[in-house]
């Protein structure tokens, strides 16, 4: 049995367990064509192998690398976007406690960490700045095309400033290149300047490559066990290789998406009930956005989080449009309590809830909501997450990679590609000017003014 949970029994309303009975050839087919890497895109299969398959010099590299780095530094900034940036962000505000940068020298013994490149901002930057003043700063960037426009816009000025104020040799001691292992702009210069460099296998897609040092060295940094994130990952890649379709929790779940969307469900919420998974669902939307979003195809991934956004998307999810499927994200163990205290004379009416857990009134909200989704025409699944541990977070990545795998499939897709994505950035370059792309920008400036 893997470590991650899927429970339908809030769906069971809007289909029935005959249907996913239904399904069971076309899945094993899929899972087939993942793991024996005969499906489309199998050259981006890399992933699937990648928790036993991993490199293990070059962990040691990325310990060793970490190790420095909490030693030389009070901040590390960590430079990439989408696949390059949303699993090490989402890992690390899991793992950590929510307020990880804010706490105060003494209690938090590794550098804080901020994420730049995922945005085309100067005054995100200029903030940054700021918050970095004089201290030690080491950089991390992410890219495995290394071309990425806000990746590279953002690695220029903190590159900058560290040359500022080591030097060159200096500051190439404290840049860490995570890339392909040949190709791109990124790895030459990183050859150029001698910085330490990580590979991105080249089978392993962005959205795919958060166990690859993409994730690993920033998780790292923040003082998590890398090694636990893997051991987790391997054990429920074992669990979803072996068992059968009625046990294997990521089929299931796979399926029952499939044939939700096919009763015209169109929109699937990941709803979490904890501040710290927000990036989990940010890293989730990606990984099923790019991964099924083509041929004019594919679930819509949306993301809740509860119970903030009951006080603002609520009324929608329960009574707006009926195209909408639900996924609960459940740790079922938190990581620590607050009890709620008696007060004299109950002025707030609240003594009821004395001596409870905030998990209590918080697993509580949980059940009364999925149950008024579910009366509200909403299919409620699932997904039960032991503990904010690395162990399971390793599997929890697992789980999604697989089961969007095995989806694609079941959509009759490529979820290894993202073609869509180069539109909007021919456009970006021929409205900056960019070299090589003189007649777009003739094209686009005419069909401007003519709008
Ligand atoms: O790692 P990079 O090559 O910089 O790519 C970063 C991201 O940007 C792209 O535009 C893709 O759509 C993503 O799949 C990718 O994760």
């Amino acid at each position: 049995m893997g470590c991650i949970q899927f429970d339908l029994r809030g769906a069971l309303s809007f289909l029935s367990e005959r249907e996913l009975v239904q399904m069971e050839q076309a899945a094993e087919t899929a899972k087939d064509e993942l793991v024996e890497h005969t499906g489309a895109g199998n050259d981006f299969h890399g992933w699937v192998d990648l928790p036993e398959a991993y490199d293990r010099e070059e962990f040691a590299r990325i310990q060793k690398a970490a190790a420095k780095i909490q030693g030389d530094s009070d901040v590390l900034v960590v430079a990439g976007i989408g696949g390059s940036y949303l699993g090490a962000r989402a890992a690390i505000e899991f793992l950590r406690q929510g307020f990880y940068n804010q706490l105060p020298k003494g209690e938090r013994k590794t550098p804080e960490i901020y994420f730049v490149g995922n945005n085309m901002s100067g005054q995100y930057m200029n903030a940054l700045i700021d918050v970095i003043g004089e201290r030690d700063f080491s950089v991390n960037v992410i890219s495995k095309s290394g071309t990425t426009t806000e990746t590279a816009i953002s690695f220029r000025v903190f590159k900058t400033l560290l040359e500022k104020k080591y030097g060159k040799a200096g500051a190439a001691s404290r840049i860490y290149a995570t890339t392909d292992k040949q190709r791109g702009a990124l790895k030459q210069l990183a050859d150029r300047e001698g910085y330490e460099c990580f590979v991105i296998p080249d089978d392993v897609g962005g959205r795919f490559s958060v166990l690859t040092a993409v994730g690993l060295l920033p998780i790292a940094v923040s003082g998590a066990d890398i090694s636990r994130l893997m051991e987790g990952a391997a054990a429920e890649r074992q669990a979803l290789l072996t068992e059968a379709y009625a046990d294997n929790d990521a089929m299931r779940y796979a399926v029952a998406r499939t044939v939700l969307n096919r009763k015209g469900k169109e929109v699937e919420v990941l709803a979490n009930y904890e501040p710290s998974l927000a990036m989990i669902s940010e890293w989730w939307k990606q990984l099923f956005g790019e991964s099924e979003g083509k041929d004019q195809k594919g679930i819509l991934p949306h993301s809740v989080n509860l119970t903030t956004d009951l006080h603002s998307m609520g009324q929608y999810i329960q009574d707006g449009r009926r195209i909408l499927m639900e996924t609960v994200l459940n740790v079922e163990q938190p990581k620590n309590e607050l009890v709620i205290e008696e007060e004299a004379g109950d002025p707030d009416g609240l003594n009821y809830l004395a001596g409870k857990t905030m998990d209590f009134v918080c697993k509580n909200a949980m059940r009364g909501t999925k149950l008024a989704h579910i009366d509200g025409g909403v299919p409620v699944m699932q997904i039960n997450i032991p503990a904010q541990d690395e162990y399971s977070l390793g599997a929890l990545f697992y789980f999604f990679e697989f089961a969007v795998g095995v989806s694609g499939y079941l959509l009759g897709v490529n979820p290894f590609d993202q073609p869509g994505v180069e539109s909007y950035k021919r456009n970006m370059f021929a409205l900056l000017g960019k070299p090589g792309y003189e007649k777009e920008r003739e094209a686009l400036l005419a069909r401007e003014a003519q709008e």
